[in-house]
């Protein structure tokens, strides 16, 4: 019994916890996202007016994935969401061509932050399904991602209404953060 005991409690303390906050402009998706991982179910989303947290577990790692609301007026309180993050999820509505320089500029703003200086960096190229979608290779190019140096990055094509992708993102993050 004792030996169950602890082998239950090993098992339970080798999950890592990893903080992640999820950023992006408004209407990207990150909330569909966020309930897409966590219920495996689309539900109906509204703006998000401060945030949403919630614990997502994938193989050994259990991660707390803040989603903090988009809108231009309460970006400014996305620097609260920074402290002991390990990782960044940046999703980009990649239909959303009008406002790429703006994407761009916010996630450069966000990763010049001196709490932000290690995290790993996934960008989501969300709403692949859109016809005037541009691909992940276009999107990086728009976000000048290849311009962070030094730094570890990865975009995923993602569908957030079918998961499609959402898996993979969080494989790549799973072993970036090992
Ligand atoms: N076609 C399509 N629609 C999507 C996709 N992902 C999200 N949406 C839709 O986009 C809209 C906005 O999604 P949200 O998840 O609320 O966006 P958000 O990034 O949380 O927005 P804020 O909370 O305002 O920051 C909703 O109508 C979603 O159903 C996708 O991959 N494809
Ligand atoms: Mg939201």
């Amino acid at each position: 019994m004792g030996q169950l005991l602890s082998t239950l409690m090993r098992l339970v303390n080798s999950q890592k916890h990893m903080r992640i906050v999820m950023l992006g402009l408004d209407a990207a998706g990150k909330t569909t996202i966020l309930y897409k991982l966590k219920l495996g179910e689309l539900v109906t989303t509204m703006p998000t007016i401060s945030f949403n947290v919630e614990q997502v577990i994938y193989r050994n790692l259990s991660f707390t994935i803040w989603d903090v609301g988009g809108q231009h007026k309460i970006r400014p309180l996305w620097k609260y969401y920074f402290q002991n993050t390990k990782a960044l999820i940046y999703v980009v509505d990649s239909s959303d061509v009008d406002r790429m320089e703006e994407a761009r500029d916010e996630l450069h703003h966000v990763l010049d932050d001196p709490e932000m200086t290690d995290v790993k960096i996934l960008v989501y190229a969300n709403k692949q399904d859109l016809p005037s979608a541009i691909s992940p290779i276009e999107l990086a190019r728009k976000l000048n991602l290849h311009a962070l140096k030094g730094r570890d990055w990865h975009v995923q094509s993602s569908n957030a209404t079918t998961a499609e992708g959402l898996l993979e993102g969080l494989e790549w993050l799973e072993k970036a953060l090992k």
